[in-house]
C-alpha cells in the first residue's frame, strides 16, 4: 500500500536547453519558456491538492528558480528549501558548452547517446584549458560543499552521479520521507534519472531508455521501505509529455548548426 508520495522534477527549460548545448555545471537561468513551464507545473500540483513539507534543490540556479516558481504558483512559498551540490546535474566534463547535434555529426549519434544515457560511461574530463573551467571551479558556491573543491568531480557517468547522490538520499531525504514529510526534489534530468534508477531498481541496460522532459512533475508512490508501489506517473497532458520526451531525445540527432 502507498504510504509516501515523492515528487521529482527536472527544472523548467534553461537557456542552454534551448540552444541544445550541454549545460551541466554551468549556471544558466531559466528561459522565458522555462519560467512558464515551472509556473504551469506549480498550478498543476496545486490543482491536485499537493502540499509539500520540504523541498530539495541542487545549487544550480535553474533548479532553485524552478522550486521558487512552483512554490509561488502553489501559494506555498513558506516551505523550507534545502540545497545540495549532490543534486547537481551530471558533470559532463569536456562536453560542457558543446552542441549535442554538432557532436552527433562529429562523433555519431550512437556515441552521443552513450555519453548522454548510458549508466557507466564517463565523458572526457574537463581541464584548466576548457572555456568554462574557471567559471565553474572559482564559483563561491563550490566552497560551501561537504567535500573540498579539489575533490569535486571533473566528469561523471550516471553511476558516479548516483554514488554522490546516495549519501544525501540515505542520510537526509529518505529519513524525512520516513518521518511522514512530503518532499519535492527540484533537480535535473540526470540526477532525477539516477535517483529513479535506485528507487525502481532499473537495470543498467534499461536506464538508457529513460529520458525526462523539463518542467514535468514525476510522482513516485512509495511503501514504508521506500520501495515504489506502482509505476511512476508523469503528471499532465500525456500527449504533450510524450512529445516533450521525444524532443529531448532528438537533441542528440546529427544536425549542423544554422
Ligand atoms: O546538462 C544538460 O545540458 C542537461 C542534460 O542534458 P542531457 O543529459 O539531456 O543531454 O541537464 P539539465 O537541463 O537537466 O540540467
Amino acid at each position: 500500500m502507498s504510504k509516501h508520495k515523492l515528487f521529482l522534477l527536472r527544472h523548467g527549460e534553461g537557456a542552454w536547453n534551448k540552444e541544445n548545448r550541454f549545460c551541466s555545471w554551468v549556471d544558466q537561468k531559466l528561459s522565458e519558456n522555462g519560467v512558464k513551464e515551472a509556473q504551469e507545473c506549480g498550478r498543476l500540483l496545486k490543482e491536485q491538492g499537493c502540499k509539500f513539507d520540504l523541498v530539495f534543490t541542487s545549487i544550480l540556479s535553474r533548479s532553485v528558480q524552478t522550486a521558487w516558481l512552483v512554490l509561488e504558483a502553489m501559494g506555498q512559498e513558506w516551505v523550507p528549501v534545502a540545497k545540495s551540490w549532490r543534486l547537481n546535474e551530471r558533470h559532463y566534463g569536456s562536453l560542457i558548452g558543446l552542441n549535442r547535434a554538432e557532436m552527433a555529426l562529429q562523433h555519431g549519434e550512437e556515441k552521443v547517446k552513450l555519453w548522454r544515457r548510458s549508466f557507466d560511461m564517463t565523458p572526457p574530463p574537463i581541464d584548466e584549458s576548457h572555456p568554462y573551467f574557471l567559471e565553474i571551479y572559482s564559483d563561491h558556491r563550490y566552497t560551501t560543499c561537504d567535500v573540498p573543491r579539489e575533490r569535486l568531480p571533473r566528469a561523471e557517468s550516471l553511476k558516479e552521479v548516483l554514488d554522490r547522490l546516495l549519501p544525501l538520499w540515505n542520510g537526509t531525504i529518505a529519513p524525512e520521507i520516513r518521518n511522514g514529510r512530503t518532499v519535492l526534489i527540484s533537480a535535473h534530468g540526470n540526477s532525477c534519472r539516477a535517483l529513479l534508477k535506485h528507487l525502481e531498481d532499473i537495470s543498467d541496460e534499461d536506464i538508457v531508455n529513460l529520458t525526462l522532459p523539463t518542467g514535468i512533475p514525476v510522482l513516485v508512490e512509495l511503501d514504508e521501505n521506500l520501495k515504489p508501489v506502482k509505476p511512476r506517473q508523469l503528471l499532465g497532458d500525456q500527449a504533450r509529455i510524450q512529445a516533450a520526451i521525444k524532443k529531448v531525445e532528438d537533441q542528440g540527432k546529427a544536425k549542423a548548426s544554422s
